[in-house]
């Protein structure tokens, strides 16, 4: 087959990278096989720039500005204000406030929702995790198998005065069971306009081409939400790129990328949707003995709390359940 133009420049841009082949050993499907070993985070299918794939390679994310339409964004942010008035119940949403409102006795029935999750049973907000104009991405960087397996509406609250609006900063694969971490991606869209002073996302570029580090809760004096872990031994002067992005601009990001979020100084709800993506052809791992133990005994606390469940529950159950199909197969997830 002759070789496009792109492809010959791509060949070329790849031929600076010199990391090894990322590792695959264990996954189960010939779509991974289908990666360049230069080129380990990225599927070659004409969709992606030569230099956007070069990019995603070298910095794990990629910004893709004006992809979700206003009027799917309205239609969210509508779905949004509904559950947020009660007017619907979903299964399984669990529904998030900003510590320092869940533990203030003066602000007592706010509205102040910060965050929704795991809204993969309400048809309008999940329409989001089958866009075909983000799924098409997603299938650059994990292939055509998609699972989507954690769902988010992001609401960041002005920060009280405590600065418990931050998220600290961390790697979503502490709270994955599920591997290899090279077929995950985050896609994640502003449903407004998202700047350093409402708390836009916050990376370290390259990041990804680390490993998975040990998380805790930061030692922040105005408190930390539940479940807020941050890179242990985080160092503030590593050099960041704050993600300015407009109304309907998704960045996708690999779950070693370590990100945050800074404070909403601003009076405004900043709001974001996102999806965590795998590949039908991931499989679960068993996290004992590991970093991720401390997250999966405080899942299964809430899990407990929640659903009164007992310690069978594994936090590859929670996961299990949680996932949804959203094209190709389910191989073993
Ligand atoms: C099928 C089983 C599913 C199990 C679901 C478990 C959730 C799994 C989460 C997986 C996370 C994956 C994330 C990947 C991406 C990275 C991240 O997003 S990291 C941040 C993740 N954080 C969370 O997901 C927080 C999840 N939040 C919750 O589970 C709940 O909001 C809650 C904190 C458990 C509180 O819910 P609820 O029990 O309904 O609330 P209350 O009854 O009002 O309060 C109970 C108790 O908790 C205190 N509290 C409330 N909100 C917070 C908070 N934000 N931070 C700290 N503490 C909070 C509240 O004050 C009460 O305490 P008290 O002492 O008993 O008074
Ligand atoms: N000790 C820490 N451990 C982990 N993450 C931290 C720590 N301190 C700050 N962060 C994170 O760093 C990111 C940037 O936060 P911060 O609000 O300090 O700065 P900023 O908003 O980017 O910059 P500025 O406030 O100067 O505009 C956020 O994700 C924040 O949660
Ligand atoms: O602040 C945000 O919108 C992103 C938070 C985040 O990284 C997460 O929930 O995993
Ligand atoms: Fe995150
Ligand atoms: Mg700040």
């Amino acid at each position: 087959q002759k070789m496009s133009r792109a492809a010959e420049r791509l060949r070329l841009l790849i031929t600076h990278l010199d990391r090894p082949p990322a590792a695959i050993a264990g996954a189960s499907s010939g779509a991974l096989s289908s990666h360049s070993t230069a080129a380990p985070y990225t599927f070659g299918n004409n969709l992606l720039t030569p230099e956007q794939r070069l990019f995603y390679e070298e910095n794990g994310f990629l910004l893709i500005k004006n992809l979700v339409s206003e009027e799917d964004i309205d239609r969210f942010r509508r779905e949004f204000e509904r559950i947020c008035r009660q007017e619907i119940k979903v299964p399984g949403l669990v529904v998030m406030r900003d510590v320092a409102i869940a533990k203030s006795e003066f602000v007592p029935d706010q509205k102040a929702v910060s965050k929704l999750q795991d809204f993969q049973e309400d048809p309008e907000l999940f329409r989001y995790c089958s866009l075909p104009e983000i799924l098409k991405y997603v299938e650059c960087f994990i292939g055509p198998n998609i699972m989507a397996m954690h769902t988010m509406l992001i609401n960041k609250p002005p920060d009280a005065g405590k600065k418990t609006s931050r998220h600290p900063m961390h790697q979503d694969l502490h709270y994955f069971p599920f591997r290899p971490a090279d077929r995950i991606v985050c896609a994640w869209t502003a449903m407004e306009k998202v700047s350093r002073q409402n708390g836009c996302l916050v990376v370290l570029p390259g990041s990804h081409k680390g490993t998975l580090q040990e998380h805790d809760y930061p030692e922040w004096e105005g408190g930390v939400n539940k479940m807020y872990h941050g890179v242990r031994g985080y160092d503030p002067q590593h050099p960041r790129v704050h993600l300015e992005m407009e109304k309907g601009d998704t960045v996708f990001f690999h779950p070693l990328l370590i990100h945050g979020s800074g404070m909403n100084q601003t009076q405004g709800f900043r709001k974001a949707i996102s999806c965590h993506y795998a590949s039908g052809d991931c499989y679960y791992i068993d996290v004992k003995g590991t970093t991720q133990e401390n997250i999966e005994k405080e899942v299964k606390e809430i899990a407990a709390r929640k659903y009164a469940v007992g310690d069978e529950i594994t936090l590859k159950d929670t996961w299990a359940v949680r996932g949804r199909l959203v094209q190709g197969a389910r191989i073993s997830m």
